[in-house]
């Protein structure tokens, strides 16, 4: 059946992966991306599929309630998929109310505009909000976050992230409108802005800078290839229940430090570098505010209800991921330098 389906955040990280895969794999859908372009939006993520006949990009902020009104009317929008969001822990810190901007109230714009164009017709529409397993807070003693654990958010990101995705359940209970929520872990992969940790320690070593390493780097994250996650949303998307929540991660464990090693070991040998060249780089640095110890995600459910799995082995997509930002170094220039603004206003007018 043919969908117009909105994505949010289609410029960003995870968000372009998505878009990229729903454009070539779907011809009969309509793909609608819809993105602010802040620091972290680049559309230069999207040459390859930015000239489909399926695919459109309108600049908007999800803050921006007449305008969601109108993208939903023009576009004749039948499902949402809502990536957009501020997703540095870091930035959260420093400034919480950019997060409740965004996340919540951006949410809940986003629910509303979806509620008014869809009106008594619900049921025949799917939101669909992509969140993260940092809602579940910190894990000290072992064990996973399944879909059942308790919210426990501990930055002012996962509360923001936690506050939607309890807004879009309640305008599920509320008004029914149907609904699903993916919560899933660290991902990494090509296009992820180099303030987060794996492209931030690419770009040092390449750059013989230090590797900040806050704490003693023991807090372990959950890592999975950007493009497996696009495909589990495609897979949520596709034959997820409506009301359902579904975790998604790697089974893939690692402590910062290790993260750290592994990318300075990979790059000397990629770089010629005499071995243990980049290690030296290694900076311990004060913690993070509230530091997260642990996360670590059951995936089962979508594994068996769902078909799900990872199609990467960690070793080869960190490979993928290093080769990738080798290989673009211009992309990194435009995303550091704040030039990625160019290509929109070469690419599109206003
Ligand atoms: C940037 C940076 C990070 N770190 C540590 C902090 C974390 O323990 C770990 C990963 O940090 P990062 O900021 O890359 O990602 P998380 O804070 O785990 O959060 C990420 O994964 C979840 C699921 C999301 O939902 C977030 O949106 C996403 O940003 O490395 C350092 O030690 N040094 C650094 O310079």
């Amino acid at each position: 059946m043919s969908k117009n389906i909105l994505i949010t955040g289609g410029a960003g990280f995870i968000g372009s992966h998505v878009v990229k895969l729903f454009v070539e794999k779907y011809p009969d859908y309509q793909i609608i991306n819809l993105d602010a372009l802040t620091y972290a939006g680049n559309l230069e993520n999207l040459k390859e599929v930015e000239n489909s006949p399926n695919y459109t990009f309108v600049k908007v902020d999800i803050q921006d309630a007449e305008k969601l009104d109108e993208v939903f009317k023009t576009h004749q929008i039948t499902d949402v998929i809502h990536l957009a969001a501020e997703s540095h822990v870091d930035r959260s810190i420093s400034d919480p109310l950019a997060f409740v901007k965004t996340n919540v109230f951006g949410t809940v714009n986003l629910l509303n505009a979806a509620k008014k164009a869809w009106a008594e017709k619900l049921d025949e529409h799917l939101f669909y909000h992509v969140s993260t397993d940092e809602v579940y807070g910190s894990l000290h003693d072992g064990g996973f976050f399944l879909e059942t654990t308790a919210y426990d958010p501990q930055s002012p990101y996962s509360a923001s992230k936690a506050a939607s995705d309890h807004f879009v359940r309640v305008y599920a209970n509320t008004y029914k409108m149907r609904t699903v929520i993916s919560n899933c872990s660290n991902n990494y992969g090509p296009n992820h802005f180099p303030e987060k940790l794996i492209p931030l320690c690419i770009n040092n070593i390449k750059n013989m800078k230090p590797l900040p390493v806050y704490g003693k780097g023991e807090n372990v994250r959950d890592w999975l290839f950007v493009k497996d996650h696009a495909r589990a949303i495609d897979t949520v998307f596709h034959k997820g229940n409506a009301g359902e929540t579904y975790n998604i991660g790697g089974f893939n464990e690692w402590k910062n430090i290790d993260i750290v090693r592994l990318l300075c070991q990979k790059m000397d040998e990629k770089l010629g570098r005499p071995s243990g060249t980049s290690e030296k780089l290694i900076t311990f640095v004060k913690d993070r505010a509230g530091h997260d110890l642990r996360y670590a995600i059951d995936a089962t459910k979508i594994q068996k209800e769902l078909g799900w799995e990872p199609s990467l082995q960690f070793e080869e997509g960190i490979e993928i991921t290093i080769d990738w930002y080798l290989a673009n170094q211009d992309w990194l220039d435009h995303v550091t330098s704040g030039a990625y603004q160019d290509y929109y206003a070469s690419h599109y007018t206003e």
